[in-house]
């Protein structure tokens, strides 16, 4: 693995979603595809540098939209972005709006998840090696806040904070359910970011989520999203995904310090080393590499 990108000592992992499947604009950028005992990732991922920041680029459904939201191997994914030294994930999504004021074309800052996934693999854990994470705060707010400047910066508007929904799909939501989640209380819908964000914690990774606003779901009476709306508003919101991703490397601290999140194993393994079962602890030798070392 490439050790000579940020030299700041960032290196963000990009996962790009619906409509953004490349990232221009990288330096020395280099694709490589990176195996994990988790099985396959959505695609070879592409390393690269912006000055002194790192980037390491993966969309989320593959190249040419192969991969649908349930058979997204997330594991795989974040497993691939450890290996990779990233130390933060960003992570970039279309959503569905649940607010009037959260406009399609405008920007989200997501903070917090109501999970309605099933039948997804969501934890790196099993028999034999048992650990429970904090998830109460699931999003990094130094990335967030950081992520949501670099946006505003480039001209988007941005909405910072918001509950985001996440569906199992792939069928968009019934009118009733979608009224639901208003009164739930989540703002935004999406099919992808659990079990992510889940992973990305069990794994020590920071994770922010920066949500493309392309429609306004199903709750509004004669109106109901397709995917059209989908892909003409993230083709118009493209571009203006790329200029964050150069804001932010621009705007990033020039030196990483360290996040509470780096060290969010410490403490949440519960299995006493001579119960630990070897071929587990073999399979998280990057998830579990600074505990175990
Ligand atoms: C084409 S709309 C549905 C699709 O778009 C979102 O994906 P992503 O979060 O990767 O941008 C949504 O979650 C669905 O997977
Ligand atoms: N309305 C919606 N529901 C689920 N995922 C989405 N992605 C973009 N818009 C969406």
């Amino acid at each position: 693995m490439r050790t000579d990108v940020g030299a700041s000592g960032w290196r963000i992992g990009v996962i790009g979603g619906s409509g953004l499947y490349e990232f221009d604009g990288l330096e020395d950028a280099q694709e490589i595809a990176v195996s994990s005992p988790f099985g396959a990732p959505s695609g070879p991922v592409t390393v690269g540098r912006i000055g002194g920041v790192g980037f390491v680029f993966l969309p989320r459904h593959g190249k040419g939209h192969r991969i649908p939201p349930h058979a997204i191997n997330a594991r795989a994914n974040i497993d691939v972005l450890k290996r990779c030294g990233v130390t933060d994930v960003l992570a970039i999504s279309a959503i569905g709006s649940l607010r009037e004021e959260f406009e399609p074309g405008s920007f989200v800052a997501v903070d917090q998840f109501i999970d309605r996934t099933h039948g997804r693999v969501d934890t790196f854990f099993d028999e034999g090696m048992v650990a429970h994470v904090s998830l109460a705060d699931p999003v990094c707010a130094r990335l967030s806040g950081l992520v949501a400047d670099a946006a505003q910066m480039a001209g988007a508007t941005v909405h910072r904070g918001a509950c985001y929904l996440a569906m199992q799909g792939p069928q968009f939501s019934t009118r009733a359910e979608s009224r639901m989640y208003r009164q739930w209380g989540a703002d935004v819908i999406g099919m992808t970011a659990m079990p992510e964000a889940r992973l990305a914690r069990e794994a020590e990774l920071p994770y922010a989520l920066l949500g493309m606003v392309t429609d306004y779901d199903s709750w509004r009476e004669g109106d109901h999203v397709e995917v059209a709306d989908v892909l003409r508003v993230m083709s118009n919101n493209a571009a203006l995904a790329r200029a964050t991703l150069l804001q932010l490397a621009e705007a990033l601290p020039p030196e990483r310090t360290a996040s509470p999140i780096d060290t969010a194993l410490d403490g949440a393994i519960m299995t006493a080393q001579a119960q630990r079962d070897s071929g587990l602890g073999a399979r998280l030798d990057a998830i579990c590499r600074r505990v175990s070392a």
